[in-house]
């Protein structure tokens, strides 16, 4: 049977690795009020509030100039009264979720270095290894911090998840524990995390919500996660167990929600042990909330010296007031694995790109198209899955360009379609055909009728975001044009 060894701290450190890949969660929108849902403790008034000299949070105005609603100033006093650090930047709730904003201008630096100089990166928030709960993900299983009795059972049941796979099932048990803990920071943080409704996981999704992503493949995934998370809590919270265990999660939708937490926003790091480096599953209070870019300003450092995680400003990154912070989660990725992980796909969309049949047709909402229509080798030589003239020409012949068929709400989903029709747009209309030879084309009779087109009333930004990046509906030409924000 696996051991498991409690972390002790003189022995542990980390250091970042560069190659890593960022993964975490969050919601469309939450507020701070108290999680009953989760049956998260309410924040307790009484922390004590010592002087704040490096963080101070900004004074809460009235209504938000930005539209953004200003964290609860329990959420930074509970870092701070624990050396949480942060410098000109402030926690706001906007469409993504809770979010990190500049609360300053922040201007490249420069350092003289060897005659001339160099640009250095800035540092935004400093969060001390204490108030991580981190696991190893490798045999044997180490904690910190230390907060779990030795011979306490929740050992046994992750001592009996598979080293392999279930990182996030460990980290799942090692939150309910924390949350269980009179007086453990997370038990206070949880207050500000997504509760059920108000987290994308996939994972909380019902069956009416995965049907609607209209991706068989994603939806089954997602079933057998569900299955898996479900079945890891019947095996582990029958009848019989010890009241201390029973108490950290009574039904499988608080075990499934805590799995959720942990996908959505567990960051991976490299752990050292003396000459031993070890890979690791964290969650990274306040660090958590950033959001994901392509195209981020920030990024993390693990400065192990001093056992804290970083955020960093890009070096020569200007950001703005008000601005938003952001973190790449996954490079490299696609959207597929950011819907499957985060429950959310980026709306960007990279007008270079030629777009594999089914994806055009689907964002275009264009259906009903004959055969020989998309396929027609005298305008298009591309190989046949990809979309050739005749379907351009009924795209941009089609009056699929209207307001009308554009959600109103929420408006990110209509940032998203305009932002995709006005890359469309652009790439149609470099189409080497005359609207007149698209009509041709398309045996369009003199009322300008398709008598086999169809189209939908409306989008949802799910299926565009998600139609565009499925891993099977690759673009073609050689760029990584997914999801460059
Ligand atoms: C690590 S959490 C970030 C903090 C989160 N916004 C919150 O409210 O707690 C990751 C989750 O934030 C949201 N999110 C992050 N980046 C996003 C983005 N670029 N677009 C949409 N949602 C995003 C998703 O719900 C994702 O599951």
């Amino acid at each position: 049977m696996a051991i498991s060894v409690p972390l002790h701290q003189p022995t542990y450190s980390f250091f970042s690795n560069p190659q890593e890949q960022w993964k975490w969660c969050a919601k469309p929108s939450y507020s701070f009020s108290n999680n009953s849902q989760n049956n998260i403790r309410p924040i307790k008034a009484s922390v004590e509030t010592p002087p704040f000299p490096l963080f101070q949070n900004p004074k809460l105005e009235e209504t938000p100039a930005d539209g953004l609603e200003p964290a609860d100033p329990d959420f930074y006093k509970i870092g701070y009264v624990r050396s949480m650090r942060a410098y000109g930047v402030e926690f706001k709730e906007g469409p993504d979720g809770f979010g990190v904003f500049a609360s300053k201008d922040i201007e490249p630096r420069r350092r003289a270095r060897c005659g001339g100089s160099v640009l250095t990166v800035q540092l935004v928030m400093q969060i001390p290894l204490e108030l991580m709960l981190t696991i190893r993900q490798k045999l044997p299983w180490m904690f910190f911090p230390d907060i779990v009795p030795l011979g306490h059972p929740i050992f046994d049941i992750i001592n009996s998840t598979d080293p392999e796979t279930d990182w996030d099932l460990r980290l799942a048990c090692l939150l309910l524990y924390a949350f269980d803990q009179d007086d453990n920071f997370w038990q206070l943080y949880g207050d500000f995390l997504p509760n059920a409704d108000e987290c994308t996981s996939l994972l909380l999704a019902t069956e009416e919500d995965l049907m609607e992503l209209q991706d068989p493949n994603l939806a089954s995934t997602m079933r057998e996660q569900q299955k898996r998370a479900r079945e890891f809590w019947e095996k582990n919270w029958h009848s019989g167990v010890p009241l201390k265990i029973k108490r950290l999660a009574h039904d499988p939708e608080r075990f499934i929600w805590a799995v959720s937490i942990a996908q959505s926003r567990c960051i991976n790091m490299q752990v050292r042990i003396g000459a031993l480096v070890q890979d690791a599953n964290m969650l990274i209070p306040y660090a958590d909330m950033l959001n994901h870019s392509f195209q981020p300003n920030c990024f993390f450092h693990w400065r192990f010296k001093d056992r804290m995680l970083e955020v960093m400003v890009n070096a020569g990154q200007h950001v703005r007031r008000g601005e938003e912070m952001t973190v790449n989660y996954m490079h490299g990725q696609m959207n597929d694995m950011l819907m499957q992980r985060y429950g959310f796909s980026s709306p960007v969309f990279s007008g270079d790109a030629r777009i594999h049949l089914d994806s055009f047709l689907s964002v275009f909402n264009i259906s009903g198209l004959p055969e020989e229509y998309y396929h027609n080798s005298k305008i298009s030589s591309d190989e046949e899955s990809f979309i050739d003239g005749a379907v351009i020409a009924a795209a941009r012949t089609l009056p699929t360009w209207s307001d009308g068929d554009v959600p109103l709400v929420p408006s990110i989903e209509r940032k998203a379609v305009k932002e995709l029709q006005e890359e469309c747009r652009q790439m149609l209309a470099e189409f080497p055909t005359t609207s007149k030879q698209d009509q041709k084309m398309l045996g369009i009779d003199c009322t300008g009728n398709y008598s086999s087109i169809r189209l939908p009333r409306h989008w949802t930004f799910i299926k565009i975001g998600y139609c565009f990046n499925h891993d099977d509906l690759e673009f073609a030409g050689s760029e990584t044009v997914l999801l460059h924000s």
